[in-house]
Order: C-alpha cells, then sequence, then structure tokens
C-alpha cells in the first residue's frame, strides 16, 4: 500500500494549492504523510504475516498408493476412527448397506458356483480368477438335497442385491417377487462393489437413512424389505457357510472366500439380524472400490494432537485409476504406499497376465524413482500380513511363486523379512538422492496395531516436519 510522501508528482492535494501554506503547516503535513506511510507500512507487514501464516498452518497432507485391493481406504478409515472417532461412529450406519451386500454377494456366489459346478458348465470367469473355475469342475460333487432346498430358500438373495445397488448407487429398482428374473441375470464377476468417489455415495446413504427413520418412500419400502429378507435367511445363511459340501468344493477348486475382500460369511447371523449396527471393525472390513481420487479433511477431535489437520488423498489403485495419481504428487508430505504381501500368488482383476506381487514392485520402483516425489517423506505398509500368514500356514509355498526365495521356511516372519528387504532395497536404489523409509508390516483391519503404527508415524515423521516448517 504505497503512500507518497515528498514527491510533488504524486502528492494530494495538488502542490499548487499548497503555494500559500505556512512553514509550519508545510512541516505539518509532511509529519501527517510520514505517519501515515508507517500505519500502512505496519498493516502490509501484518497482511503479509497473515498471509504467511496461513499458507503454513495447512495441516500434514498425506497420499495413499498401491494397487487396488492393497488397503489404502482401509488405512484411511484407521485414521478417522483414530482421530476423529465420533464422526466415524456417526457415520457407521452409511456402510451397512455395503456390508449386507458384500455378505450377500458371497452367499450368491457360492450358490452360482456350486450351481454351475453341478451343471458341468465352464467357462465363466468369477471374481477370484478364471483358474478357479477350472479347477471347480473337479469339486463338482452331487449337491445334497438339503442344499437344493438351502439354495431355494436363498434366492431372494439375488433380488436383495439387486436392491442393496440400487439403493447405493441411487437407481430406481425394478422388484420381482421369487429373484427368478435376476438369477438368470446373475454375473458372478461382479462381486464387488465400486462407486465413482464424485457420486457422493455416503451422502445418499445418509438420505436413505433418513427417509428410512423418518418420511415414507420407495426406498424406504425397499431398504425395509432388504433388511426383513436378510434378518428372516440369517441361519439359511450360516448354515450355507458351515456345511462341509460347500467348505469341501471350494477348498477343491481353492477358493479362500475368508481371504477375499468385504468377507462377513463367519458374521452373517450378526449381521443378518434387523437391528444390526456395523461396528469400526465390520466398516474396516466392508470392501468398496475408490473409482477416482478422493480427498478427506481429519479435524483431530482431540486437541491435543500433534497435527491440526490431516487432509488425505485416497486414490483407485487399478491401472486404470493410476494416471490419476500424479496431480497430487507436488502437494504432499508423506506418502504411504501399500503393498499386499499376500498377493504373492495372485493376479490382477484388470490384467490376468500379472502377478500382483510383481506388479506391487514395479509400482514401488516407479514411485520411488519419481524426481517431483524426492522430497516427501515414504512409509512403506507391507500389508495383510494375516492373509500371508493363513496362506503359508495352508500349504502355499512362497518359493514357488518367488523362485528367488530359495531353502528358506515357508513361515510369516522370514517371508515377510525378504518382502521387507527386496522393498527397501529398490527404495534404495531408486530413489533419486538418498531418503529414510519407513517401513512397517501391517494388517490394516487390525484397528490397535494399526494405530500404533499412525502413531509411530507422527512421532517420527511429523515430529520432523515440524522441526522443518515449524507451522503444521
Ligand atoms: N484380512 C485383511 N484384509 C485387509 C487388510 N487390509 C485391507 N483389507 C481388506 O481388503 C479389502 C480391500 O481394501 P481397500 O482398502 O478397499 O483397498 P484399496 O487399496 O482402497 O483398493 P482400491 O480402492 O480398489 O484401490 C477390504 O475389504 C479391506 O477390509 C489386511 O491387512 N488384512
Ligand atoms: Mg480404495
Amino acid at each position: 500500500m504505497p503512500v507518497a510522501t515528498d514527491s510533488s508528482r504524486t502528492q494530494w492535494p495538488p502542490v499548487s494549492i499548497r503555494d500559500n501554506e505556512t512553514g509550519e503547516e508545510s512541516k505539518q503535513r509532511l509529519h501527517d504523510a510520514a505517519e501515515a506511510k508507517r500505519i500502512s507500512d505496519e498493516i502490509d507487514r501484518q497482511l503479509d504475516h497473515e498471509r504467511l501464516q496461513r499458507s503454513k498452518v495447512v495441516g500434514v497432507k498425506i497420499l495413499l498408493l498401491g494397487q487396488a485391493e492393497s488397503g489404502k481406504s482401509t488405512v484411511l478409515k484407521n485414521f478417522q476412527l483414530l482421530f476423529a472417532p465420533k464422526a466415524f461412529e456417526l457415520e457407521a450406519e452409511v456402510w451397512r448397506p455395503v456390508i449386507h451386500l458384500n455378505l450377500v454377494r458371497s452367499v450368491n456366489f457360492i450358490i452360482s458356483f456350486l450351481t454351475r459346478n453341478q451343471q458341468g458348465k465352464q467357462g465363466g470367469r468369477d471374481s477370484i480368477g478364471s483358474n478357479h473355475q477350472r479347477k471347480a469342475s473337479a469339486a463338482g460333487a452331487a449337491v445334497s438335497p438339503e442344499i437344493r432346498k438351502l439354495f431355494t430358500r436363498l434366492a431372494p438373495l439375488r433380488q436383495v442385491e439387486e436392491n442393496l445397488i440400487a439403493i447405493i448407487s441411487g437407481r430406481s429398482t425394478s422388484k420381482s417377487s421369487d429373484g427368478s428374473q435376476s438369477q438368470s441375470q446373475y454375473n458372478p464377476s461382479k462381486v464387488e462393489l465400486s462407486v465413482r468417489s464424485g457420486s457422493g455415495w455416503k451422502q445418499a446413504l445418509s438420505l436413505v437413512r433418513e427417509s428410512v427413520e423418518s418420511s415414507e418412500s420407495s426406498t424406504r419400502s425397499i431398504d425395509h424389505e432388504s433388511r426383513r429378507i436378510l434378518a428372516a435367511l440369517g441361519d439359511d445363511i450360516a448354515n450355507l457357510w458351515k456345511d462341509d459340501h460347500v467348505q469341501q468344493s471350494l477348498k477343491e477348486a481353492e477358493i479362500a472366500l475368508q481371504e477375499q475382500p468385504g468377507f462377513f460369511l463367519d458374521q452373517a447371523a450378526r449381521v443378518a439380524q434387523e437391528d444390526y449396527r456395523p461396528s469400526p471393525d465390520d466398516v474396516l472390513k466392508a470392501r468398496v472400490t475408490t473409482i477416482g481420487p478422493e480427498e478427506h479433511i481429519i479435524i483431530p477431535e482431540s486437541g491435543s494432537q500433534k497435527a491440526k489437520q490431516w487432509t488425505i488423498y485416497d486414490v483407485g489403485g487399478s491401472r486404470g485409476q493410476r494416471a490419476a495419481w500424479a496431480q497430487f504428487f507436488d502437494d504432499v508430505h508423506i506418502i504411504i504406499f501399500l503393498a499386499p504381501m499376500s498377493g504373492f500368488n495372485q493376479v490382477l482383476a484388470e490384467d490376468e497376465s500379472v502377478n500382483r506381487l510383481t506388479d506391487s514392485l514395479r509400482l514401488w520402483q516407479l514411485i520411488c524413482s519419481n524426481k517431483i516425489l524426492a522430497n516427501v517423506e515414504f512409509v512403506l505398509f507391507l500389508n495383510k500380513l494375516d492373509i500371508l500368514g493363513a496362506k503359508l500356514k495352508s500349504g502355499i509355498q512362497f518359493s514357488s511363486f518367488v523362485t528367488s526365495y530359495k531353502d528358506q521356511p515357508n513361515e510369516t516372519k522370514p517371508v515377510a523379512r525378504y518382502l521387507l528387504d527386496v522393498f527397501a532395497s529398490l527404495h534404495q536404489q531408486h530413489s533419486p538422492k538418498r531418503r529414510r523409509l519407513y517401513p512397517y508390516l501391517t494388517c490394516a483391519v487390525d484397528t490397535k496395531a494399526t494405530s500404533s503404527v499412525i502413531f509411530r508415524i507422527q512421532e517420527v515423521i511429523l515430529v520432523k516436519l515440524l522441526g522443518e516448517t515449524h507451522a503444521l
């Protein structure tokens, strides 16, 4: 804010008017102008200071990266649960239709799988990989009359699946009373639910909840009917999952549903209850594919937290989604890269010719070598430790898939250690300049263990960032 002092060209009033001012008046005028400049400069200084403070107090920005199903959105939920538990609790109900859909799809998958086995149909693809469908024919022993009766009783779940999708995606649905039409259209390759981030599905579900609580609407009656059907079939679902023939057929086809995302079959009786309310653990296990980047701002509910605010960018991890990652690279403090250790014997859903672990390693190398990220703090979550353990314990040999892992024990600790070394050495070799890596072995559905990892990140990285900027 410039103020002129003694230049006749820029003074106001013009000099001609002051021609007959006395010496005293001239002195006073110059004094007033100098004072005005001092005040103006002070205001400018104050504004600059405030601008600087505003630009610094932005909080910590984290970008979650990793292939699809690696656990990015689950880590985001852990941050929300840890720093904003009241908001998390309030949102829990919104996840109910998603959890119900996860459950219902598992049931419909089993029925479809066993029915197709029975009919000797081949060549279809399932969500778990086409290999399984081929192996399934070997497991196609006759389905008992009891199981067939169970299938009939569970048939309305086809319609429930459609209703839940309609509710979640905000579409209308046509109802069929026996679900027979939807049975013929059922495609088990659609086992996962994806909703575009921009579609505001959580808001849509909040509206469903409000309509359920208050007014009459078609959504309300669809939701009510779906809950009623599910509640009536809770025990049947539990019995289907417990059935020896079902377990044996899945085992012979090497389908481990309990290791798949959104697995609630072992909780069916509880989850299917009409008044079911998701627990934090349930919310963490719920599976929705992220499509398109999402920005989540978490303001800690407790004032004592080191970060005033967390901004977390959650992105879609499948190959088609990765081009959208780069827009966040020059604006983040921390990258948390998730690599699911359990992917060593799996292929990508979007490209069955690519092993998931190979994809993770390539992706990691690319991210490590990115020059724009040279000054960003790198956190590595070698995730799904529990599933890795279960797979190794079931007899799957890590060395059959990772041939460089020779003559070493097929146990969780040494395998995890080996993977950690591989990822750490890629980081060291490919980082544009020396950078510290913060690696952790994680199980993102274990809230207690994950919270202690997040606290460690706070302690180590935030203290460092705070030291550099003084104002996070
Ligand atoms: N058992 C187990 N399940 C996990 C773990 N981490 C995540 N999951 C589950 O794996 C599924 C996929 O996790 P998400 O967080 O949705 O994966 P994502 O990386 O966000 O996937 P995209 O959005 O498709 O990129 C969810 O059902 C999670 O509950 C883990 O450590 N152990
Ligand atoms: Mg996600």
